[in-house]
Parts: C-alpha cells; structure tokens; sequence
C-alpha cells in the first residue's frame, strides 16, 4: 500500500484507540496522543538517537505552519501521518516521509474574538482516535476531523454561557471512546468546567464543573455541595465565575479507571474580593480525580487553598511508579505555577511530599498533611510586592518529561517577575483606569507592576529528582519562557529555547550534546517516533504565549515551523526572517500633562499585548515604542475598526474616546522619551 494516500491514513488511524495507545506504550514507535501515553510521560523507549549519535541529527524537512503567532502544540504521528496545530486553531496533516502537506484545516475563529483569551491565540495540539482527529477551536468549539481528508465530522459548542470569555486552548485527550476537554477564562470572570463527549458522535456524555454555582439554585452534585462550604456567599463568587479552569493538564490511569484534572486559579485572583472571609475554595489550584465513564468527583488534593496569586495547577501532570522508603508507589508528578514539585499518590489523592524547586516568597514548604506553610505577607498586598513566583508561574503549561531510567523529571523552570497589590474597590467587570485589561474584560482584583518588581528574570531547565526531592542538575537559560522536554531511552532530553534554539542534553548530567537553530523562540515541546525503520525528532516551532506577545530573546521572528530531524539529514533550514522592529519612537506631538492619565489607560487597554513601549522590545506583537511615528500620530486608526483586526486585535470603538487616544498616545511617547539614552 503506499503511504501517505488517503487510504493508507484511514486505515492507520482507524486503529487508534485505547488498547493501541496501551501497546504503543511497551515500545513507543508512534506518538498517539498528547503526552505519548496516557500516563503523559514524554518519555521515548527509542533508543537509535543516543547519547553517542545525537551529533549527526540534522534537518529532514522543515514546513511552514504559515502562522505568525505561539505555536504550542505536541504533534502526534502514526506510521509517518502527523497531525499538529498552530495558532488559531488550524490543524495540518502532514506526511512525515516528504514533509508535505496533506491537508489542512482552518476552524475560522473570528479574529476578532482574539481578546476573548488572556494569554495569546495558541493551540497545544489534537487528539486522534479511531480515524478522526479532534481539535478545540480557540472560540470553544470542539471539531471532529476525518484524519484521512480533514472534513469535519461533527462540532459540538463546549461553552455553557456565550456572554462570558471563555476560549479552549488545550490539547483534548480521549479515555474510554470520550472525548475530555475543558475551557480558559478564569482571568475574565468564569466558571470552569470539564467536558465529555462521545468520540464517535460528539454526544455529551457528562459535565463536572470545578467550582460551585450559585448557592440559591441546586448544585449540580455532592463535590460541588461539599465545594461551596468552602467560599463565603458574601463575596457572591458565582458573579465572577470562581474560575478554576481546567485549561491544560489532563492523564488517565485505566488500571484505576481515574481520570485526573488539574484546575486553575480563582477568579477573580484576589480571595479578598472573591471569598472575603477566606476559605479554601475548592476546587481551585488542586488536582481532581474523576470517573472517567460518568465524570464523578472522587477525590482532591488542593495544592494552593485559597489562591490569591493565580497559581494554577493546571501544568502538566505524570503518572509514575516510583520507590519511597522501599514502597512502590503509584504518583502523580507536578510542578505547577506555585514553584513547588509535588509527589501524589494517585491512587486516593494523599500527600507524599512536596519541595519548592525555584525561589519562592509565598510559603516556606508544606506541612505532612499537605498544607503549605504560608508567608503571611503574602497575602496582604496593600502595597505592591513581588509575587514569588509570579502569575507566569515558576513552570507553566511547558510539557515535564518523565525518565524512568534516570528518575528525573525534566521541566522549564522560570521567573518573570511581577509585582501585585489588592484593587479595593475592583467591581465585576467594571472597566476603569488602571485595572489590568479591564477593557478586554479582565477581572483580577489586582493591580499588576503598580510599582516595577524587583525580582530578576530567570529560566533554567531542571532535571529534578522527585524522590530525594532535589535538582540532579540544571542548565541556565538567558530567558524564561523555554520549551517543554521529551526525553529517552537514548539518555537524551531534548528541549527547545526561549533563544532560538533546540538542544540536545545527557539525561544524567546534563551535558549539552547536540543544537541546532530554529529561526525563532521555541516554547512548544519536541516529540520523537519511528517510520520505515528510522527515529525521527520532531518540533513546532513558532514565539508566543503568554510572555511572548510583548517580549522575545531572539532577533528573529516566526512563522510557525515544524521541523523534523533524522540521524544524517541534511536539507537546507528555511530561511530566517529579521525582527522588524523602528528605532526608538521620536517625534509624535503630545501634551506631557496627558501622560499620567494615558498611563493608566495603556494598562487598562494595551499592555500585556504590546509590553512597556521603548522598555519590552516586542514578542509576536509590536512594541508601541519601536514603531514609525506616522502610525503613533494615526493610533486612532488603528484602535477603532483598525486593519490589524484581522490579525486579532480589538476594536476599542466602545471601549476608548478620542481624547482617550490623545492620553494613549501621550504616554507611548512620553515613555520613549523617558527612556531614550540622552
Ligand atoms: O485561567 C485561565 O483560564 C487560563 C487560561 C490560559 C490558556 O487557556 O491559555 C492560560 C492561563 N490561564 C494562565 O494563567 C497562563 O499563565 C497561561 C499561559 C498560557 C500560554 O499559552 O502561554 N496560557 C495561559
Ligand atoms: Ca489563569
């Protein structure tokens, strides 16, 4: 049969299904799903690319994603068929033995919806089982593709309230034939949710939602009844959502026939806001497992009780077996924002152990029942204060891999420093100066950078030890925000850079053996799998997320690339394409007395997309500081209906005045001005 015809597709991935992930686990020759196995490991029993060969990988193919903003996603191959996403939700397939196009399919979310979500328009990838492949549309649609054409098959709208901002950016896994996915949206005022349907027809088979409603109407089962004794009425939680979404890490144990959610951070941040007389708020910040065939609650283990600090836990989890005090136990690792590495057991939720992998000024550990230890300043923000780690947490959503022959764990580890201070008198949703994208409909409760943080950026690639509970090594990166790991049987992890570069180390030590430059920064993890007899490696490349909008460490940009490496490749890199980026802003006309007032409007309005104008320097949107000054002069063409509409920016037409626009523009030029070098 050849390969690569639509025929060969069907028929391979017609195969896929829980008992073929279940046996790609012994040998790993494909990467069937988002982790590569249901315990989401990322660990490659492959073992051609070795410590000894990795010199020789060089480039089979590289192919243009033609996006130009974060590409995040996990590509997932069977027999040579890969399927990846890059922004915007758009899914290709593409033939990994001539890096062609198979086909590609583009879900068309309304570009200009694009603010609906806090932290870029990214997508961490498809699901594949028995023949069609699964992706959730920025927009919270979840499609079913026919994975040997890319015709959709069914679409189901995942969102219970269209007037709120909720988005799915995550990858969707299948367990037991139903498809799970859950929402973002707990910067904005939600409630999060987890969503089951049915592979084959996209029936929905059930719904657990991680937070309660509103206390006067019946709750929806006895976790969320037992939840609400955990949050004061007063706070009227339910208007703002709660938040906890469940926005990224799922895994399945199918001997324990658990499924396990991590959840998100409150909405809004503050507790004070959102449960004034405190309480845990369950099931904010925690792990949840569930019955995969009804969505039953069984247990919990809530990793921050009362968040106040957008600390979610909803980082990638592992499932593994490790040896404690002479025990085997089953675990759950994780590392999620609050810079603490947890040990689970999985099979009941108890806390094993937990170690801060990175400084933190929040907690000074956690207690033997699973408490942390709180800082008590940390929460009394009265005053602008660093936040240790900060809301871009000191690991996010970045893949962990797993090697059960080292037992290391190998995570981006990071901090972007950020200061927070309680907003007294934050109202849901009411749009004011000052307030933290409170145009775009942000709801934190906080103000953010107040006064400038005092903590240093740092990005660092751990190789952590989950038993002795300590770094094994680690590797200095000149930027936070680097890629997720895959490692292997080869004694390999293989990570992507911040900087522009996908790197090979010794699993053990953490010797830098191998790089290679990738064009831009690479925040997406790479993965590795067989065909025709030969290892390949793997990665989507394409600056984004979150940091990245408004910051970058390489002077390279985009677009959206996969590449492919193979022992011995030598095709030809595609061409890199310069940052464009003017001088320093000069020459626009402005009233300095308007710069204050403009300040407090470029931070309810503009500031996570576009950075500090003259200060960040620009990520895969402009810095406002670096840009011609005829387009500074003409801002209000832009904001109002503007032609980067179509690439995802807002319209400000209800949001910003013309006057507004003057004050906007005063302090972009203003802040040039203060910052140029005299
Ligand atoms: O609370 C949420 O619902 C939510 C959603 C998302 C998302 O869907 O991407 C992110 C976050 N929070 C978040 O806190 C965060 O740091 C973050 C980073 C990214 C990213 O893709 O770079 N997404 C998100
Ligand atoms: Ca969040």
């Amino acid at each position: 049969q050849d390969k690569g015809t639509p025929e060969h597709i069907k028929a391979v991935t017609a195969r896929v299904d829980g008992a073929f992930i279940r046996a790609n686990a012994a040998k790993t020759n494909d990467w069937p799903s988002h982790g590569l196995d249901y315990a989401e490991t990322r660990f490659s029993k492959l073992d051609q690319i070795t410590t000894g060969n990795v010199r020789e990988l060089g480039l089979a193919w590289s192919y243009n994603l033609e996006s130009t903003r974060g590409v995040e996603a996990t590509p997932l191959v069977v027999d040579g068929i890969m399927y990846v996403t890059a922004s915007w939700s758009v899914v290709h397939a593409i033939d990994v033995r001539t890096g062609r196009k198979l086909w590609s399919y583009d879900p068309q979310v309304d570009k200009s919806k694009g603010f609906r979500g806090c932290c870029d328009v990214v997508n961490r990838g498809v699901a594949l089982y028995q023949g069609k492949v699964f992706v959730g549309a920025y927009d919270g649609r979840l499609i079913a593709l026919d994975a040997a054409t890319g015709q959709p098959v069914w679409e189901k709208d995942t969102i219970v309230d269209k007037t709120k901002s909720y988005t799915i950016t995550g990858a969707p896994r299948v367990f037991k034939g139903k498809v799970i996915i859950g929402n973002g949206g707990a910067e904005y005022g939600v409630r999060g949710y987890v969503t089951a349907y049915d592979a084959a027809t996209g029936e929905q088979k059930w719904r657990w939602f991680t937070v309660p409603g509103d206390p006067s109407k019946p709750f929806e089962d006895a976790s969320m009844a037992k939840a609400a004794k955990t949050w004061d009425p007063s706070g009227k939680y339910w208007e703002a959502g709660g938040g906890g979404t469940a926005w990224d890490t799922l895994a399945f144990d199918p001997e324990l026939n658990l499924m396990y959610v991590g959840t998100g951070n409150g909405s809004p941040w503050a507790r004070s806001k959102r449960s004034p007389k405190g309480g845990d708020n369950l099931y904010l910040a925690s792990i949840v497992a569930l019955n995969p065939d009804t969505g039953q609650y069984v247990w919990h283990y809530q990793q921050t009780p009362g968040d106040n600090w957008d600390y979610t836990s909803t980082q990638p989890m592992i499932l593994a077996d490790l040896k404690i005090n002479g025990k085997p136990r089953k675990v759950i690792l994780h590392a999620p924002k609050n810079g603490f590495f947890f040990v689970i057991d999985r099979t009941n939720g108890k806390f094993i152990s937990a170690k801060n992998f990175v400084e933190v000024n929040w907690a000074t550990g956690y207690d033997k029942k699973g408490r942390p230890i709180e800082v008590a300043a940390a929460r009394q923000n009265e005053k602008p204060g660093d936040s240790i780690p900060g809301p871009f947490g000191a690991h996010n959503w970045h893949s962990m891999s797993f090697n059960p022959q080292t037992g290391l764990a190998y995570l981006p580890a990071q901090n972007i420093p950020l200061s927070l201070m309680d907003d007294k008198a934050w109202k849901f949703n009411e749009n004011k100066p000052a307030r933290p994208h409170a145009a775009l409909g942000w709801n934190t409760a906080m103000f953010i950078n107040a006064e400038p943080p005092k903590s240093k950026p740092m990005g660092r690639l751990v190789a952590w030890d989950p038993v002795a509970q300590k770094e094994a090594w680690g590797v200095e990166h000149v930027s936070p925000w680097n890629g997720g790991t895959l490692t292997t049987a080869g004694n390999l992890v293989f990570q992507g850079t911040a900087d522009g570069r996908l790197v090979a180390y010794n699993a053990k030590n953490g010797e830098k053996l191998w790089e290679t430059a990738t064009g831009t920064g690479v925040v997406a993890a790479p993965t590795t799998y067989m065909v025709d007899g030969k290892q390949y490696v793997s990665v989507a490349v394409g600056w984004g997320g979150v940091y990245g909008l408004a910051a970058r460490a390489t002077e390279r940009q985009g677009p959206g690339t996969v590449y492919t490496f193979v022992i011995g490749g030598n095709a030809p890199k595609p061409d890199f394409v310069q940052y464009r980026m003017d001088k320093l802003l000069q020459g626009v006309k402005y009233d300095p007395a308007k710069v204050p007032e403009g300040t407090l409007l470029y931070v309810s309005n503009c500031v996570f997309c576009h950075g500090v104008p003259g200060v960040d320097r620009g990520g895969n949107i402009p810095n406002l500081g670096y840009m011609n000054a005829s387009m500074i002069e003409n801002l209000d063409k832009f904001v109002f209906k503007g032609p980067a509409m179509e690439r995802g920016m807002p319209d400000f037409s209800d949001k910003l005045s013309m006057e507004d626009v003057e004050k906007i523009k005063a302090f972009i030029q203003g802040t040039a001005d203060a910052v140029r070098p005299k």
